[in-house]
């Protein structure tokens, strides 16, 4: 661990990028370039003086927290369906009601992976409210009053960043600034909310429990506020058996890319293995503290179809991928394997399967 000239501990493994410079034009060129190279090499980067306001963020952060805080009955008058006809989850998912997991597609080891090891969280999530595929599941209003409002306004301004964010990125792949704009304007995104309750950290240590299993995110970027308890921790790009932490750096958000990502850039942008479990500077007896986060995830709209973004590919270096319909990918990753016998299992990508 090394600590920043802001005094900052940052994660060697995952940089910190100034996106002042960027938002403020005064070295737009830089900001671009190094933003690429962390999501090449590592897919995840800590990006400070983005544009969300941090009061804002407190606020989420508040509310979230009294939103988990309910009656585990009330929670649920907002519950996640059942069914599968969501492409992304929506409403209320008490604990243990998902499982994630990765690359285990056979119902028997399917089912002995749900018995391992539960992923001891809640979540909450909700989409843009003018999406009638797939409307948003609130509680009623007098049950916690402005947190639907609250919830819209934080995903509006997630989208604001995306469109900076996706312009940095393009630039850094030497392409028109506004080049993924037009991909992303529905926008099909999701907001979640996270709860991982206190917990046994020999529980974690021992595999007997875990906050969230090791699983690549599917879409196109991920942007990732976490409070201060730590925990997050991403796979060494060099060692598959390593996996550095990502503790809570002030002030930033993490950013990191999806599989949908990874393919459209013809594996030139990394979506990297990530998971939740006890911060690496937990001993071994005690309790953990409650963790909240909030990721946003930035999907393509579902109408497009998109092929490998230009400069990624070439003679040298052909295309590895056909041209691909966002709304088939997106729900093929999350629907083809959701199942809903006892708990539900979510592969949130099938990394392996894109590689093939
Ligand atoms: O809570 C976290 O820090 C990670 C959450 C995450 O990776 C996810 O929801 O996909
Ligand atoms: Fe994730």
């Amino acid at each position: 661990m090394t600590v920043t000239d802001r005094g900052e501990t940052e994660s060697p493994a995952v940089k910190v990028v100034d996106f002042g410079p960027f938002l403020n034009g005064s070295d737009k060129r830089g900001v671009a370039e190094a933003l690429v190279k962390s999501f090449r090499t590592t897919g995840f980067v800590y990006l400070t003086n983005h544009p969300m306001p941090q009061e804002k963020i407190k606020a989420m952060f508040e509310l979230a927290k009294r939103f988990f805080s309910l009656p585990e009955e009330i929670k649920l008058l907002a519950p996640h369906p059942k069914s599968g006809t969501h492409h992304r989850a929506l409403g209320y998912s008490p604990i243990a009601m998902e499982k994630v997991s990765q690359h285990i597609y056979d119902e028997t080891a399917l089912e002995a992976h749900r018995a391992k090891a539960p992923d001891v969280k809640e979540s909450f999530e909700s989409g843009r409210e003018n999406d009638e595929v797939m409307p948003n599941i609130w509680l009623p209003e007098d049950v916690l009053p402005g947190f639907k409002e609250a919830c819209l306004e934080f995903f509006w301004d997630c989208y604001e960043l995306q469109k900076s964010v996706l312009k940095a990125i393009a630039l850094g792949l030497s392409l028109p600034e506004d080049y993924f704009l037009p991909f992303h304007t529905a926008p099909d995104n999701q907001l979640r909310l996270l709860h991982y309750p206190s917990i046994s950290a020999k529980d974690i240590q021992n595999d007997v429990a875990t906050r969230i299993g090791a699983h690549s995110d599917f879409g196109t970027l991920t942007f990732l506020f976490q409070d201060s308890v730590g925990g997050l921790e991403v796979e060494d790009p060099t060692d598959r058996d390593r996996f550095n932490p990502v503790p809570p750096v002030a002030g930033s958000v993490v950013v990191n890319a999806g599989d949908f990502m990874m393919r459209w850039s013809n594996d030139t942008i990394r979506s990297t293995i990530h998971r939740v479990r006890a911060p690496q500077t937990t001993g071994s007896g005690g309790i953990i503290p409650d963790r909240y986060s909030i990721p946003y995830f930035c999907c393509a709209d579902l109408s497009t179809v998109v092929d490998c973004i230009p400069g990624t590919w070439s003679d040298e270096r052909p295309k590895r991928y056909e041209p691909i319909s966002v709304g088939p990918f997106s729900n093929g990753v999350v629907q083809a394997f959701i199942r809903s016998i006892g708990q539900r299992v979510r592969h949130e990508a099938t990394r392996g399967a894109l590689l093939e």
